[in-house]
C-alpha cells in the first residue's frame, strides 16, 4: 500500500520534515523518508538544533575537529556543525530537487534569531549562509518581521531561496508575499531570470491555538456567559486562519501581476504549514495535517506527527473546504473578544524570543564543550559564594541573557550603562585580538630596544600599569633590556631610577594617551636634559593629535606610536600602551595575543552570560558591590602579585563614581577569617605550580566562614593576557550592574585642578600657600583640609578620633606621598595590618601621585566610607625640573594637598600627616597602631 504520506504528496501537498539530527542523517533516516514516504524537504530552526547539538555527545567529534583552529569562536563552532548537517540533508534531497526541476527538494537553515530586528544584518547573514552552504537546494529562513520583510525583498532580488518564517497573521503574510513579488520584479527590471528561485511562506498553526485556547479555557473556567460559543471555536481558530491565508493565496496567483511573473518562469511562493505538531494532547495528533491539505502547499512535520500521520492520517483535500465556516470562526473569535490580531502580533516577538532562548542554550552548551576541549589553554574560574549572593548572580546572569548583554556590549549599546557616551569607549574589545598595534612597527621597535640595556617608561596610570605587570610577570625576554617605570613626582624615586641607568644610553618611552598629563610632561623635561636631548633614544606612545605627539615630532623622537582614541587609559594594555613597552622588553607580542585569544573568544558576543567568563565575573563583582560587598580583596599567588596594581586601577577608576562602586583592596596581606567584615569579596588569582600553602589554607578558612571567594586559575604565566581581557569585560559588566558609566573618571580632574592652582601660585610667588598644623609632635605634624574643624589638638587624640568610627563597611586609606621603596611599603603594610586587625575594616594604600591616576577616582567618587591619612614628608634631596620654577618635591606636596581638599569635599574623612624627619614614618606606624588599639 502506498504510504499515506506519499498520498499526501500526490494530493499536491509537499511533505517536509521539521527535524535535523546528526545521527539520523548519518544512519540514512532522511534518505529512507525520501524513498518510502516521498518526502521532499526539510526545515530546521534554532530549537531543533538546540535539541540536536545541545545535549549528548553526537557532535563532539565535529566540534573538536573545528575547535583545533585558532579562531574557533563558539558561534562558528556551532555553525560549522549546523552547516555540515544542512549540507548532508541537501545532498539527500538533491535527487528530489533534480527530479522536480527545482520545484522542491529544499532544506532550510535559519538566520540567527538575534538579528530579527535588523534588516541589513539579516541580509548580510542570509548572504553569508547562502554562500557557506553553497547548495542550490538551500532555503535561507528569514523571519517575516517588520525588519525581515525588506530583507526578504532584497534577498529574492539577489536570487537567494527564502523560507519566510514566523508568520502568524494574514496581514503579515500579505506583506511578505508582496516582498517576494517585488523582489522578483526587481530582477526582471534588471534583466535577470526569475525561474529557479524558490520561496515558501511558513504560516505557524498550533502556536495560535495554544494561545487562544488558553484564553478560552480561562473564560470558561470563570463562568463566562458566552461559554458555549467559546467552546465552539476552541481548537478551530488556527486552522480557520490558515484557510483564509490559503484563500488569499489562490486569489493572488490569479492576479495579472503574478501571472506576468509566472509567464517568465517564476515559481509561486507556496504556503507552508509550520508548527503542526499539536500542543494540546487532547487534540488528534494529526489535526494540523488532516485539516490543511491542499495543492501547492507544504506541511513540515515533526517526526512524531509524521509517524502519526503515516499511521492513521486522513488524506483528503480539506484546505478549501468550508471557507465560509472558517470566516465564521474568525468572526466569532472577533465577536467574543479573543483578540486574534493581538495574539498573532504578540506571537512574533515571542517566537523570536523563543528561538533566541534556544540559541542561547545551544551556544551555552557549545561554549561548555569548547572550554572542556581547550582545557588549561583557557584560564578557569570558580566562584564559591554565600547563597544569597549566588542567587543574585544567577538571576543577573539570566536577566543579562534574556536582554542580550554580550551582544549589546560588543555592539556598543550605551543603554547597557547610562545611555551616555559609552559607545565611544569600546575600542579595547577589538584590541583584544591585537588589531590596534602594527606588528611591523613593534618589530622595528624591538630591534631598536635590543641595542639598549635599559628602557625607562615615563607615564601614569593606564599608560604604565599594564607594562609593569608584563615586565614583572613575563619579564624581559631573552636578555632584552630591563624596564624601569617611573610614575611619580617623588624626587627620591626619580633619582633612584636616574642613578640605576646610564641616561646617555637608555631608551625612553614617554607614554600618555592625552599627551597632557603633568607628571610624564615633567619627567620628559627632566630626562630629556639628562639624556642630552637625543631624540633618537626617545619613543612616544600617545593618541593622535596630542600635545605630546607634537612635542615628539618637534624633538625628533625615533618612533611615535598612536593610541586608539576609543580606548580609555585603564583599558589600554592590549593596545600600543602595553604592547610598545612589551615589544621593547623583547616579548613576542604575536605569541602573547595567540595565548590571549581563547579568552577573547570566550568573552565574545556569541557566548551567553552564564558561559561567558567575563560576564560571569562581572555579574559577581556587580552583584557583590550592590549588596554592600564592595571591597574587592585581591589575593594572588606570589608570582601574580604585580597584576593587582593594574587591576585596582581598572576596577576603581571604572566603577567608583556617583557615590557607588567597588573599592579594590590590593597588597593587604591575607588574615584569619575572623578578621574580616561582611563587606568583602575575595578574588584569588591562582598560578599553577606557584602554590602558597599558607595562603591556600587561609582561603579555605575564608570560604568555610561564609566569605565569598572567586578563584581564577592560570596554568602558565604566558596566559596572563587572558586576564587583562576577562577583567576588562567583567568591569564593563559590573558597571552595567552598578548603573554607572565605566569609561569616564569624573572626579580625577578636580584633584588635578586643585594641584595646578597650588603649583601656579608657587610659580608666581616662589612658595606654596602656608598651611598650619592642627597638632604636632617631634616626628610629624597633622594638617586638616581647608577650614575643617577638629575636635582635638593632641596628635594621639586626633588619630584616635580619626579611626574611632572605623568599622566595616568603612575603610581606611593610607595615601603616601613618599618614595615607593621596600621600607615605606613595609611601614604602610604594618599600619594596614594594625588597623584591619583592630577594626575588621578593609584597608587600601597608594603612593602619591601614582594612585591619583588610578584608585584615586574611587576614593573621591566612590562610596563615601573612607578614613584617609595622607602622608607627606620633607624630601631628602629635592630635584629641579628644567624650565619650571617648582621642584619635583614642591609639585608632590601640592598634589597631596590638592588631593586632600578634594577628598574632604567628597565627604571622606581625611587628615594629612607630614613627617618631619627620616624616622617620622616609624613614629607614625607606632602612633597609628596605638590609636586603633581598642
Ligand atoms: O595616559 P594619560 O592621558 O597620561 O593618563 C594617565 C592616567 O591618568 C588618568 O587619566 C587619570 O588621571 C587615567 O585614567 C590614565 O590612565
Ligand atoms: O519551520 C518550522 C518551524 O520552525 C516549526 O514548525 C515551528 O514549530 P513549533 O511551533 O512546534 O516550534
Amino acid at each position: 500500500m502506498t504510504s499515506r504520506l506519499k498520498q499526501l504528496g500526490e494530493a499536491g501537498q509537499a511533505v517536509w520534515l521539521d527535524f535535523v539530527d546528526r545521527k539520523f542523517l548519518a544512519e540514512g533516516g532522511l534518505r529512507t523518508l525520501v524513498e518510502e514516504d516521498g518526502l521532499t524537504g526539510v526545515t530546521s530552526n534554532p530549537s531543533i538544533f538546540e535539541k540536536a547539538m545541545g545535549h549528548g555527545d553526537a557532535y563532539d567529534e565535529g566540534f573538536q575537529t573545528f575547535l583545533g583552529k585558532a579562531d574557533a569562536s563558539v558561534v562558528d563552532t556551532y555553525e560549522n556543525q549546523a552547516i555540515a548537517d544542512i549540507k548532508a540533508a541537501a545532498a539527500d534531497l538533491r535527487p528530489v530537487f533534480d527530479r522536480l526541476g527545482g520545484k522542491d527538494g529544499y532544506v532550510s537553515l535559519e538566520v540567527s534569531p538575534y538579528l530579527a530586528e535588523g534588516t541589513q544584518d539579516t541580509i548580510e547573514e542570509a548572504r553569508r549562509l547562502w554562500a557557506a552552504v553553497g547548495e542550490p537546494n538551500l532555503m535561507v529562513k528569514v523571519p517575516g518581521t517588520k525588519a525581515g520583510a525588506p530583507a526578504i525583498r532584497t534577498l529574492i532580488e539577489d536570487g537567494i531561496n527564502i523560507n519566510v518564517t514566523l508568520l502568524f497573521s494574514l496581514s503579515s503574510y500579505q506583506v511578505v508575499a508582496e516582498a517576494y513579488l517585488a523582489g522578483l520584479e526587481a530582477r526582471v527590471k534588471k534583466g535577470l531570470g526569475v525561474d529557479g528561485i524558490a520561496s515558501v511562506a511558513s504560516f505557524f498553526v498550533s502556536r495560535i491555538d495554544a494561545k487562544i485556547d488558553k484564553a478560552i479555557d480561562a473564560r470558561i473556567e470563570a463562568g463566562d456567559a458566552e461559554s458555549e460559543a467559546l467552546k465552539a471555536v476552541r481548537g478551530k481558530v488556527a486552522i480557520a486562519n490558515a484557510k483564509l491565508a490559503y484563500a488569499w493565496y489562490q486569489e493572488m496567483i490569479t492576479s495579472p501581476r503574478w501571472q506576468a511573473l509566472a509567464a517568465k518562469g517564476a515559481m509561486p511562493q507556496r504556503l507552508l504549514w509550520a508548527s503542526t505538531g499539536v500542543k494540546d494532547p487532547a487534540y488528534p495528533d494529526t489535526l494540523y495535517i488532516d485539516m490543511l491539505i491542499g495543492p501547492d502547499t507544504v506541511n513540515t512535520m515533526p517526526p512524531k506527527t509524521m509517524d502519526a500521520f503515516r499511521d492513521h492520517g486522513t488524506v483528503a483535500v480539506t484546505l478549501t473546504d468550508d471557507i465560509e465556516g472558517a470566516r465564521h470562526v474568525i468572526a466569532e473569535a472577533e465577536r467574543l473578544g479573543l483578540g486574534l490580531d493581538t495574539v498573532t502580533e504578540g506571537l512574533v516577538p515571542e517566537g523570536v524570543q523563543q528561538f533566541s532562548d534556544a540559541a542561547d542554550a545551544l551556544l551555552g552548551a557549545v561554549a561548555g564543550k569548547r572550554a572542556a576541549f581547550l582545557g588549561d589553554r583557557q584560564n578557569g574560574m570558580d566562584a564559591d559564594l554565600p547563597a544569597p549572593l549566588a542567587k543574585a548572580v544567577d538571576a543577573r546572569l539570566e536577566r543579562a541573557r534574556a536582554q542580550g548583554w554580550p551582544r549589546r556590549l560588543w555592539q556598543g549599546d550605551a543603554s547597557l550603562w547610562t545611555g551616555g557616551d559609552e559607545a565611544k569607549w569600546l575600542g579595547w574589545l577589538a584590541a583584544g585580538r591585537g588589531t590596534q598595534t602594527d606588528p611591523d612597527a613593534l618589530t622595528k621597535l624591538a630591534a631598536l630596544a635590543r641595542g639598549h640595556k635599559d628602557v625607562v617608561l615615563l607615564g601614569m596610570g593606564g599608560s604604565r600599569l599594564g607594562p609593569e605587570v608584563l615586565s614583572l610577570i613575563l619579564g624581559s625576554a631573552n636578555g632584552g633590556p630591563r624596564l624601569h617605570v617611573l610614575d611619580t613626582t617623588d624626587p627620591g624615586q626619580i633619582a633612584s631610577v636616574a642613578g640605576a641607568i646610564d641616561p646617555r644610553e637608555a631608551l625612553f618611552i614617554v607614554s600618555s594617551k592625552s599627551g597632557s598629563t603633568m607628571e610624564p610632561e615633567l619627567l620628559r623635561a627632566y630626562f630629556w636634559e639628562l639624556a642630552g636631548a637625543d631624540g633618537s633614544r626617545f619613543v612616544a606612545v600617545t593618541d593622535p593629535g596630542s600635545k605630546l605627539e607634537a612635542a615628539a615630532k618637534a624633538d625628533g623622537f625615533a618612533m611615535i606610536f598612536p593610541g586608539d582614541p576609543a580606548i580609555g587609559g585603564r583599558y589600554s594594555v592590549l593596545s600600543a600602551f602595553g604592547m610598545v613597552p612589551a615589544a621593547a622588553m623583547g616579548i613576542d607580542t604575536r605569541a602573547f595575543f595567540e595565548a590571549a585569544a581563547p579568552m577573547v573568544l570566550a568573552c565574545g558576543p556569541d557566548v551567553p552570560p552564564a558561559a561567558n567568563p567575563g560576564f560571569r565575573l562581572g555579574a559577581v563583582l556587580g552583584e557583590a558591590a550592590v549588596s554592600e560587598r564592595d571591597k574587592l580583596t585581591i589575593l594572588p599567588s606570589p608570582g601574580l602579585v604585580p597584576f593587582g596594581a593594574w587591576l585596582e586601577q581598572l576596577i576603581a577608576e571604572s566603577t567608583g563614581k556617583q557615590g557607588r562602586g567597588i573599592v579594590p583592596v590590593d597588597l593587604e596581606p591575607v588574615g584569619d577569617a575572623v578578621g574580616y567584615g561582611s563587606d568583602r569579596l575575595f578574588v584569588h588569582l591562582h598560578l599553577e605550580g606557584d602554590e602558597d600553602a599558607a595562603l591556600e589554607a587561609k582561603l579555605a578558612a575564608l570560604t568555610q566562614a561564609g566569605q565569598p571567594l572567586v578563584t581564577i586559575r592560570i596554568a602558565r604565566r604566558e596566559l596572563i593576557g587572558q586576564e587583562f581581557f576577562r577583567w576588562e569585560v567583567a568591569t564593563a559588566v559590573a558597571g552595567a550592574v552598578i548603573g554607572i558609566n565605566p569609561f569616564d573618571q569624573p572626579d580625577v580632574e578636580d584633584a588635578k585642578v586643585a594641584t595646578r592652582k597650588l603649583v601656579d601660585a608657587y610659580a608666581q610667588t616662589g612658595a606654596l600657600e602656608p598651611a598650619t598644623p592642627i597638632a604636632e609632635t617631634e616626628d610629624f605634624a597633622i594638617f586638616g583640609p581647608g577650614d575643617a574643624e577638629f575636635a582635638a589638638t593632641d596628635p594621639a587624640a586626633l588619630l584616635r578620633l580619626h579611626f574611632a568610627s572605623l568599622f566595616p563597611p568603612r575603610y581606611a586609606g593610607f595615601l603616601a606621598y613618599v618614595e615607593r621603596n621596600g621600607a615605606n611599603a613595609a611601614a604602610i603594610e604594618a599600619m594596614r595590618l594594625a588597623v584591619r586587625d583592630a577594626t575588621q575594616a578593609a584597608t587600601v594604600a597608594g603612593f602619591g601621585p601614582r594612585f591619583l591616576h588610578s584608585t584615586g577616582q574611587a576614593y573621591k567618587g566612590g562610596p563615601a566610607t573612607g578614613d584617609f591619612l595622607v602622608i607627606t614628608r620633607e624630601p631628602k634631596a629635592d630635584l629641579a625640573i628644567p624650565g619650571h620654577r617648582a621642584s619635583f618635591g614642591t609639585v608632590q606636596i601640592a598634589q597631596a594637598r590638592g588631593d586632600m581638599d578634594v577628598l574632604a569635599s567628597r565627604g571622606q574623612r581625611v587628615m594629612r600627616v607630614h613627617l618631619k624627619h627620616e624616622n617620622g614614618m616609624d613614629a607614625l606606624v607606632a602612633a597609628v597602631t596605638h590609636a586603633v588599639r581598642r
